[in-house]
């Protein structure tokens, strides 16, 4: 279906206010606020992403003001828009195999950053190695996250994950491969596969177009961003300050504690946080992973300040 020579929808799409439901490439599928479904065509960039707010009035889309942007950066660093007006991002991480240092926290800030609300997944929770794992990761990210231990493949503590996303919630998952996003996916939304089908019947057309993403909504409430490829996504690029402002932890150091409203935590004067880390008020290994993080932020700034000077 949507070959460019087709028509934009198999039925005259009705106007009204709806939400971009799946991206096709030259289509778009918008729901409809009453429920109602219908296909629109849209340029290949046309901007329009899933989870756009949209008014639809014969074949045109007026997209509404977005909340929130969910952006990936892609192996050659060129920066895209995945989805718009998430409020959540599901981090998954698994015991085997576990995600780089680091991982979690960055893609903490960078949720925050962007005003999403984070929250962590342990998948594989039926490994013999779990326990300890999920132990550690509770100590560390309980106090700023919600955290979810499961497995997605025998079910065990998928409920809670589902009850999560039942209050409202519509969100996307990411982690690193191998530790189950698929499974959980599938595990989450198993009508997955009809709903590309009523999709089809709609347009009349076969099954062989590529969908970019889709919204998936779950049984019990709340919805779920599946976008192929994204989920291993790099995260765009933090920066110190964001890091500074968002490091998992540092919500619990009461805001103007340091001397300077833009203090990086390292080694300006009158830092609390450092003076919370060097008495063991503030976990001296939590401290320690975020100034590592910092270095290496502050050297992809010096690079793209190098770049900037040179360009
Ligand atoms: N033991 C166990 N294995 C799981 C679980 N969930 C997924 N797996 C296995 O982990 C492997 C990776 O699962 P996927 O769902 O493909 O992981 P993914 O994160 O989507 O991987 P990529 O597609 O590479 O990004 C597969 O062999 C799954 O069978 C689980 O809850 N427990
Ligand atoms: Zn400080």
């Amino acid at each position: 279906m949507n070959q460019p020579s087709s028509p934009a929808s198999s039925a005259d799409p009705p106007a009204g206010s709806g939400i971009i439901s799946a991206h096709h490439g030259v289509a778009v599928e918008v729901r409809f606020d009453n429920g109602a479904r219908c296909l629109v065509r849209v340029k290949r960039r046309s901007g329009h992403v899933v989870g756009d707010a949209v008014r639809v009035v014969g074949e045109v889309l007026e997209r509404l003001p977005r909340r929130t942007e969910l952006r990936r950066r892609d192996a050659l660093g060129g920066i895209h828009l995945v989805a718009a007006n998430l409020d959540v991002l599901g981090i998954v991480v698994s015991p085997a195999p576990q995600p780089p240092a680091g991982f979690v926290d960055q893609a903490i800030v960078a949720a925050r950053a962007a005003d999403l609300a984070p929250f962590l997944v342990i998948n594989k929770c039926d490994l013999a190695l779990a326990d300890p794992y999920v132990a550690a990761l509770r100590a560390a990210y309980a106090g700023s996250v919600p955290v979810f231990p499961l497995s997605a493949a025998s079910g065990a503590g998928l409920e809670a994950l589902r009850a999560f996303f039942a209050c409202g919630h519509r969100g996307a998952f990411v982690g690193t491969t191998g530790v189950g996003k698929s499974s959980l996916l599938n595990a989450l939304c198993p009508e997955i596969d009809l709903q590309v089908g009523e999709l089809n019947e709609y347009s009349g057309k076969g099954r062989n177009t590529t969908t970019l993403s889709t919204l998936h909504t779950l049984h019990d409430g709340g919805e779920l961003i599946d976008t192929p490829g994204f989920q291993d996504f790099g995260l765009v690029e933090i920066s110190a300050p964001e890091l500074a402002l968002h490091y998992p932890g540092f919500e619990q150091i009461p805001p103007g504690s340091c001397r300077f409203r833009n203090c990086r935590h390292r080694s300006e004067p009158g830092c609390a946080v450092r003076d919370l880390a060097s008495t063991g008020q503030f976990p001296a290994d939590r401290y320690a992973t975020y100034l590592e993080i910092l270095d290496a932020v502050e050297v992809v700034e010096a690079q793209n300040r190098y770049r900037g000077k040179k360009g």
